[in-house]
């Protein structure tokens, strides 16, 4: 269970400057009010357009930076007060997939189970469970050197479930995916969902209304750094009074755009 409560976060940021001057100093309020509360065996989709602070808020359920405001807990373990035992609850596929290269996908994957204390036998059984949940057992001894964005990405979510967590956060998981492995992705997430695959809590972060439509139990929608609805794409057509979940969308995110 992940529970972000109203969470802010300010950056300070210089403006372009000339040859001979600096910059003035910007701030820049990245998440200014984002609150979720997403429950085990769930789907939760935090859905906003570009900029509109769902990487911070991600970023900060992962305890790479503290917020200036509110509180994030993961299964009850409050990130800000023991991030690493947080983090173990968790598994987070981040915008930078970042393998090593001359490791292959199952040498990667067995790394970073060592690395959650995992010993190297249950870290390797692990791998090849998962190689055939993410159907990526043809290239599970090969160097990471060279594997396509889909396999990059399989092989990321894999190091990121190695621990078997009960946690899943995935940042802009489709994020240069074709059909078929952005398929194979929904498949797997929908798997780890149920009861037969752990039941996991699931959030994920996207801009693309139809991932929403075809995955999310809970929908949050952030707009300029806030959560500005929340409910099952249902709820959030019927609160919106509209047919097509992205003029649905337009209307709660942008209301003043929507209106104009
Ligand atoms: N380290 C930083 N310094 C200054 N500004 C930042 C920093 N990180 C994020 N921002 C700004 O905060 C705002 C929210 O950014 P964020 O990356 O969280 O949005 P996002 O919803 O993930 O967008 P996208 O879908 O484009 O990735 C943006 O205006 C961004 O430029």
């Amino acid at each position: 269970m992940i529970e972000i409560h109203d969470v802010h976060k300010q950056f300070t940021s210089r403006t372009g400057a000339g040859l001979f001057k600096r910059g003035e100093k910007r701030t820049v309020h990245a998440v200014q009010g984002v609150s979720l509360n997403a429950a085990d065996g769930r789907i939760t989709g935090l859905l906003g357009a570009n900029g509109a602070g769902k990487t911070t808020t991600l970023r900060m359920l992962a305890g790479l930076f503290a917020p200036d405001q509110g509180r994030i807990a993961v299964d009850g373990v409050t990130v800000q007060d023991d991030p690493l035992k947080a983090l173990s609850r968790m598994g987070i596929l981040g915008d930078a997939h970042g393998l090593y290269p001359r490791l292959s996908a199952r040498e990667n994957i067995i790394y970073f189970g060592r690395l959650q204390g995992m010993n190297a036998d249950a870290a390797n059984v692990r791998a090849d469970e998962l190689a055939r949940l993410l159907e990526m057992k043809n290239i599970l001894d090969r160097r990471a050197d060279g594997f396509s964005q889909g396999e990059r990405m399989k092989t990321a979510l894999a190091r990121a479930l190695v621990h078997d967590p009960a946690n899943i956060v995935l940042d802009e998981p489709t994020n240069g995916l074709d059909v078929l492995a952005t398929r194979a992705l929904r498949e797997a997430l929908r798997w780890l969902r149920s009861p037969e695959g752990g039941a996991k809590c699931i959030v994920f972060s996207t801009h693309i209304m139809q991932e929403v439509e075809l995955l999310c139990d809970e929908v949050i929608v952030v707009s300029k750094g806030r959560s500005v609805a929340r409910g099952s794409v249902p709820a959030l057509l019927q609160q919106a009074g509209e047919s097509r979940f992205e003029d649905a969308f337009v209307k709660l995110a942008f209301p003043e755009e929507a209106a104009a």
